[in-house]
């Protein structure tokens, strides 16, 4: 296998081709607890295991009265309880919200709209909307109220104890791995004298768990020496426990790029090798044999820091998502603010920020392939597909950044 000569990959198609690669090794689940489960992904339908409500719930604190008033309270049922049915008309119970209607009730009266007699008999009129809700008014039992693949967030982990489950069934959390590759790297101190600093090492894992992998920070390591020997041994250890081994740096040919030197060593195939897009043209991912037989993936991040988060974004968030037994995130439609200039046959990247609204973007400032600064302040990027450029006010394609909400205001 060689990474020279290789015809690069549409960018979108690219997207496509590492999403398609994570829904075919999809597949490992684990039952969790409920509060375990935010974050993750049902792999089975959510169902009701009920009807919803499970009995007639009085809406209201009040009376439950059967046939024509006065009433004669016979009893009280509060939440929780189960009460005995109203046998004879002219009786009622005193009932709280949410307690069970008792069988034979006819109407609930509000208290407020009540009165009560010197005998204790109660009279009132009962509005005509019913004041309980009847079981099955938000579900039947058996019925699907989310598909599998739908995102567990604290709305769904509510609607799963409301219908009683206890655990849910979701996709096991991806493992990743970082591995920083470059000689030139510090880790600490300021850039000088021809080293830089490596703001790789510290970002990556931030976006990696912002996409549902986890990442161990015994599985982050680097610069790892510029040596082919290294690169397999480094390689082959984060496959040993990883899911996926992102690498940064070494992704082109020169005299210290080992990665497809080494990806050939480890019989890898490349789900995608290169990808026409700029900046970020040199990205890959490749698919490497496991020792169980499950598929790993390697993706090699540019060493360019913008770069690398554009091959993040491009096949790392796809790869994840499909790994999960999500949906490929979707592109959006923004209007751009001002013109963004096409690459040729390449598709154009343009770090961009969104107007409050969110459907406007304006081009960033500072986006050279091997700088961040525009990246920090940027909500993601409008994407001028190839052969086009785009001019103010025309709709683009928009790619977010995977922030968390309340990240960038
Ligand atoms: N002859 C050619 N040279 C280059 C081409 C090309 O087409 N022909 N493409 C350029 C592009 S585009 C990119 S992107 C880079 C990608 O190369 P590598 O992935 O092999 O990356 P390196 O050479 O290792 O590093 C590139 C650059 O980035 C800096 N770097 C690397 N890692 C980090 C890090 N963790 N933190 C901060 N900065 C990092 C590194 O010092 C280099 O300046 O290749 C171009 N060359
Ligand atoms: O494409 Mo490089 O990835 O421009 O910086």
């Amino acid at each position: 296998m060689s990474g020279d000569d290789v015809d690069p990959v549409d960018w979108e198609k690219a997207r496509e081709l590492a999403y398609a690669a994570g829904r075919e090794a999809a597949g490992a689940t684990e039952v969790v607890s409920l509060p375990d489960a935010d974050g993750r992904t049902l792999a089975e339908p959510l169902r009701a295991l009920t009807d919803l409500p499970a009995f007639p719930t009085s809406s209201i604190d009040g009376w439950a009265v059967r046939g024509p008033q006065p009433w004669r309270p016979v009893g009280r049922v509060l939440a929780g309880g189960v009460a005995p049915a109203l046998e004879a008309d002219g009786t009622c119970v005193e009932i709280a919200t949410g307690a069970m209607v008792p069988a034979g009730a006819a109407a609930l009266l509000r208290v407020e709209e009540s009165t009560r007699d010197n005998a204790g008999l109660v009279s009132g009129t009962p509005r005509e909307t019913p004041e309980w809700r009847l079981p099955g008014e938000e579900a039947h039992k058996d019925e699907e109220l989310l598909p599998a693949g739908t995102a567990v967030d604290p709305a769904v982990i509510g609607v799963a104890a409301t219908c009683g489950y206890e655990t849910l069934t979701v996709y096991r959390r991806p493992r990743a791995a970082l591995l920083v590759f470059g000689d030139e790297l510090l880790t600490a101190g300021t850039p000088g004298a021809g080293r830089v600093r490596d703001s790789l090492g510290p970002q990556v894992p931030g976006w990696l768990r912002r996409c549902g992998a986890t990442v161990d920070p015994a599985a982050i390591a680097g610069p790892v020496q510029d040596t082919f020997e290294a690169h397999l041994a480094a390689v082959r250890g984060a496959l040993a426990t990883a899911d996926l081994v992102c690498t940064t740096g070494g992704t082109m040919h020169g005299p210290v790029d080992h990665l497809h030197p080494t990806l050939a060593e480890l019989n890898a195939e490349y789900v995608v090798n290169t990808v026409a897009v700029r900046p970020g043209f040199p990205m890959l991912l490749a698919r490497v044999p496991g020792p169980d037989g499950r598929p790993r993936f390697l993706a090699g991040l540019p060493g360019n820091p913008q770069s690398a988060v554009i091959a993040l974004i491009t096949l790392v968030v796809p790869l994840l998502a499909g790994l999960q037994g999500r949906a490929l995130p979707a592109l959006t439609v923004v209007e751009a603010a001002t013109a963004v200039p096409g690459r040729g046959d390449f598709t154009h990247l343009a770090l961009a920020t969104l107007g409050h609204d969110g459907r406007s973007a304006t081009p960033a400032g500072h986006v050279g392939s091997a700088m961040l600064r525009g990246l920090s302040t940027s909500h993601g990027f409008v994407a001028v597909r190839p052969g086009t450029s785009a001019a103010a006010g025309d709709l683009v394609p928009f790619l977010p950044l995977p922030l968390t909400p309340g990240e960038r205001r």
